[in-house]
């Protein structure tokens, strides 16, 4: 890893390394997988529009997040899986009260997932959890391995039982905020419509998401959903975004847009990958340097000199 430099370096290697199964797990989407693509490819339609001569000789990359300070406002979506691009795999995933107890923060809540979306490698591959791995937080329920039988219209992970329950309505986020005193996050609000009534519920914040394209092609990128969310509900919870960040100028732009933090899927998972622990620990700190020069050369010091207008969509450059 000593020569890695950028997330696509580790993402390259990734590639080399994991059994063909296990990589089209983690890198694959839903259906023809353009909403995967566009969460990529619609960074690069937004620009930055830079500022000169603000003194960036001091740089301050922290935030404050749900009450807490973070040195940096990129942050680990959960995936999961992960011992399957190495043994350590998620050292903390833990249900409510665990949660609780170890000292969490704050609770995020999965929202855009009835079922499983299908992807079409998954199906290919007849996927399932290799058979010395376990779902660790389901110990004990019968539904522990991933083995169920794929078909021609769905992998094992389409037959998951009862592990998942589509039936559920915001009747249930006032239930799971009347059993916790966490502040709870809403992941995989792409409409102005569904942040409005988060907002409603007493969420404290939202997390737009197209859960890494795998759900249902034709959602929209989460960089272009973010300001429709923002600007229904930005003035009272706190948005964060995750969906195809893979640079610090991609941090730049969704914090500029209305972010307050971000949050990576894969890049975390080429971290794994390639080299555990370490290899996460690296991934972090790539995009923390490369956010800190892309904030430093645009002219802000501090994350707060970020404004709305130092982004702009490309066809701003045309009318011109
Ligand atoms: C292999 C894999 C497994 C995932 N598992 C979950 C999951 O169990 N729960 C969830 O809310 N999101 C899950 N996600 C979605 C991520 O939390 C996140 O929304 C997405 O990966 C962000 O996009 P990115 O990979 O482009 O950074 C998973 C993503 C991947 C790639
Ligand atoms: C408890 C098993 C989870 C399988 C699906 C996880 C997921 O969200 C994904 O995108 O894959």
């Amino acid at each position: 890893m000593k020569h890695f430099v950028c997330v696509k370096d580790f993402e390259d290697y990734a590639y080399q390394i994991l059994p063909r199964d296990t990589l089209d797990y983690y890198r694959g989407g839903a259906g023809r997988e353009e909403t995967l693509k566009s969460n990529r490819t619609s960074f690069s339609k937004y620009k930055i529009r830079p500022r000169c001569l603000r003194d960036v000789s001091r740089r301050d990359l922290s935030s404050i997040v749900l009450g807490q300070t973070v040195s940096v406002p990129i942050g680990i979506s959960p995936s999961s899986m992960q011992r399957m691009a190495h043994p350590e795999g998620e050292c903390a995933n833990k249900l409510i009260k665990r949660a609780e107890n170890a000292g969490f923060k704050a609770l995020v809540l999965t929202v855009d997932s009835p079922m499983v979306g299908l992807r079409v490698a998954d199906i290919k591959n007849g996927f399932k959890l290799p058979s010395h791995l376990r779902l660790a937080n389901f110990q004990g329920d019968h539904s522990t391995t991933v083995s169920g039988k794929g078909t021609n219209t769905g992998s094992a992970l389409n037959n998951l039982g009862d592990l998942y329950d589509p039936s559920l309505t915001w009747d249930d986020i006032k239930w799971l905020k009347s059993i916790t005193h966490l502040p709870l996050v809403l992941k995989g609000i792409l409409t102005a419509e569904d942040a409005l009534l988060a907002a409603n519920s007493g969420v404290a914040g939202i997390l737009v998401s197209n859960h890494g394209g795998r759900q249902v092609d034709g959602w929209p990128a989460s960089i272009e959903a973010l300001s429709e969310v923002v600007n229904a509900v930005g003035d009272r919870v706190e948005i964060f975004m995750d969906g195809g960040i893979t640079d610090g100028t991609d941090v730049f732009k969704a914090l500029a847009l209305g972010a307050k933090m971000v949050f990576i899927g894969r890049p975390a998972l080429w971290g794994l990958a390639c080299g555990g622990e370490e290899g996460v620990k690296q991934i972090l700190s790539i995009l923390r340097t490369e956010f800190e020069y892309a904030m430093a050369i645009s002219g802000c010091p501090s994350v707060r000199n970020i404004e709305r207008s130092m982004v702009v969509h490309e066809s701003h450059y045309s009318k011109l």
